[in-house]
């Protein structure tokens, strides 16, 4: 199956500015992570774009705030129509720069285009609040208010649903945007312009700007100087959302930080064994497990450790790896050696400390995509708390499995991370669900399910894994203001 695309002009090779498509002297390539390919070249946007995204974005808002909430709708269902009637292009596109399977992109496509949706909707119901008084002939009343122009950093492993759930709500709420998409994946956020473009976005509205992981700071460090940039969302890793965090204390800027996981996925032994496996094979293997929510560290108690492991791995072993371009494959390559060696150190270091591979633990060389970063599905247990894998995040398919005993010691194990982002358990002990669900310092919880993401529930974490929330009725409150309104001396006579 070969990859191309029903309108060719999705793919594009410059950047987005006041919706004009603009080439720059200087340009990276962007490559199929399965075959090393080059796909393009885009635009290594700098300094003098920045700040000309910001200048345009700027004019934009000024205009785009006064348009009332049925019209900011009336443009996202536009934009979510066109992403509909160009779903099959957009997936390609996510697997070509990406290299998930297909069908995992299609996933993802109709994921992002639920954020969309959803911010339609949510656009008309941004109230505010009439606050009953304490003296007559006052009236005191909140409005919400955009906040202004906001900055989005997206990350690589989801191209789409990562723009699409900032640029959404940014939208609805009256913001002007300027974006950046990861190196690695540019290539889906660029249509998602065009499409937006299509669906009659005012000029200057959303910006998108690509740059290569050199120049990613060079173009960060001028909106994060611009007092007129208010807000930025950034999801990625921990590092890089502390950095934003100091960098945008002198201007002071809203920030939301979707960063880093280290999720703990539980077992007690009195759970539904295969429904913990299946729900640990959903969670884990979404994406290569490069995913924030993935788990990362999972613990099974004792009574049914052996089954659960011999159950997991049976099911590890019959994963097929391969490139996108077949359409039986499950796991796709890593995005890039990086992450190709991360994944490799973490196995190696696990082994060392006295690890055991149940299933994989190597490179998996493909047959079909032979320049592919794939690393082979792996099972490990007797992970213990001192090795890498149990502290920084792995981003690939590595399931690392240790044993407990006891539901304190599952707790304790499970909040021994500085991160808080998702946790899952399984158990059919409601009273242990509840307590385990109030115990776990993450933003969220899933008890016997191995899928949390929904627009409809807020996305986000706690600890070093940031602040603020995606989708749901919450995520439209990170691109607003409350402002109090006080009418007063109302009953003095007039005239
Ligand atoms: N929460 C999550 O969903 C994600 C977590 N991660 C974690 O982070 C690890 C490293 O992945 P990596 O891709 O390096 O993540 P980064 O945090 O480096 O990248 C995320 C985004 O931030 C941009 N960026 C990088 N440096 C800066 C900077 N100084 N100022 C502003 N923006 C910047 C990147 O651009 P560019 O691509 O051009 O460098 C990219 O657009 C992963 O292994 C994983 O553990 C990674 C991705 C997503
Ligand atoms: O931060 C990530 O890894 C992407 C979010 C995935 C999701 O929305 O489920």
């Amino acid at each position: 199956m070969t990859l191309t695309l029903s309108r060719p002009d999705l793919l594009r090779h410059e950047s987005f500015l006041n919706n004009e498509w603009v080439r720059s002297g200087r340009t990276f390539a962007v490559t199929n992570p399965a075959t090393g390919e080059v796909l393009a070249d885009v635009p290594d946007c700098g300094e003098e774009e920045a700040r000309a995204a910001v200048d345009c974005a700027q004019r934009a808002y000024q205009a785009w705030r006064r348009v009332v909430a049925r019209d900011r709708a009336a443009l996202l269902r536009r934009w979510h129509q066109r992403i509909l009637d160009n779903q099959e292009d957009l997936a390609r596109l996510i697997s070509l720069e990406q290299g998930k399977p297909l069908a995992e992109s299609r996933g993802e496509v109709a994921y992002g285009a639920s954020y969309v949706e959803w911010f339609a909707e949510e656009a008309k119901r941004a109230y505010g609040d009439v606050i009953p008084q304490q003296h007559n002939g006052r009236r005191l009343l909140t409005v919400r208010e955009p906040v202004g122009v906001v900055a989005a950093i997206t990350p690589w492993n989801f191209p789409m649903a990562m723009i699409a759930r900032k640029i959404a709500p940014a939208i609805a709420a009256g913001c002007a945007v300027v974006a950046k998409p990861a190196e690695d994946t540019p290539l889906t956020s660029l249509a998602l312009v065009k499409l937006l473009q299509e669906a009659g976005a005012p000029a200057g509205l959303v910006n998108m700007l690509t740059t290569s992981r050199a120049r990613a700071s060079v173009l960060a460090d001028v909106w994060l100087a611009d007092s007129r940039v208010r807000k930025i969302s950034f999801t990625g890793s921990t590092a890089v959302g502390k950095h934003l965090a100091r960098e945008s204390a002198p201007t002071l800027k809203k920030l939301s930080l979707e960063l880093g996981g280290n999720a703990p996925f539980i077992v007690f032994d009195d759970a539904d064994l295969h429904a913990a496996v299946d729900g640990l094979m959903v969670a884990k293997f979404r994406n290569a497990g490069q995913t924030c929510i993935c788990p990362n560290r999972v613990y099974v108690q004792r009574g049914i450790h052996d089954a659960f492991v011999a159950a997991l791995s049976e099911r590890v072993r019959q994963l097929k790896v391969g490139p996108a371009s077949n359409a039986a494959s499950q796991i796709g390559p890593l995005i890039n050696l990086r992450a190709l060696e991360k994944v490799q150190e973490h196995v190696a270091d696990a082994v060392l400390q006295g690890a055991s591979i149940a299933v994989g633990g190597k490179v998996f060389e493909s047959q079909e995509a032979p320049g592919g970063h794939f690393y082979a599905p792996t099972v490990l247990t007797g992970v213990t708390a001192a090795m890498r894998m149990s502290c920084e995040e792995t981003f690939g398919p590595v399931v690392p499995v240790t044993a407990f005993d006891g539901e304190q010691e599952a707790v304790a194990l499970a909040n021994d991370t500085p991160y808080g982002l998702a946790a899952y358990v399984y158990t059919r002990d409601i009273g242990r669900a509840w307590e385990l669900g109030e115990a776990i310092e993450a933003g969220m919880v899933a008890v016997n399910d191995g899928v949390l993401s929904t627009e409809i529930a807020p996305f986000g974490g706690i600890k070093e894994s940031g602040y603020g929330r995606e989708g749901s009725r919450y995520g439209l409150e990170e691109y607003m203001h409350i402002k109090y309104l006080c009418h007063g001396n109302l009953d003095r006579p007039r005239g």
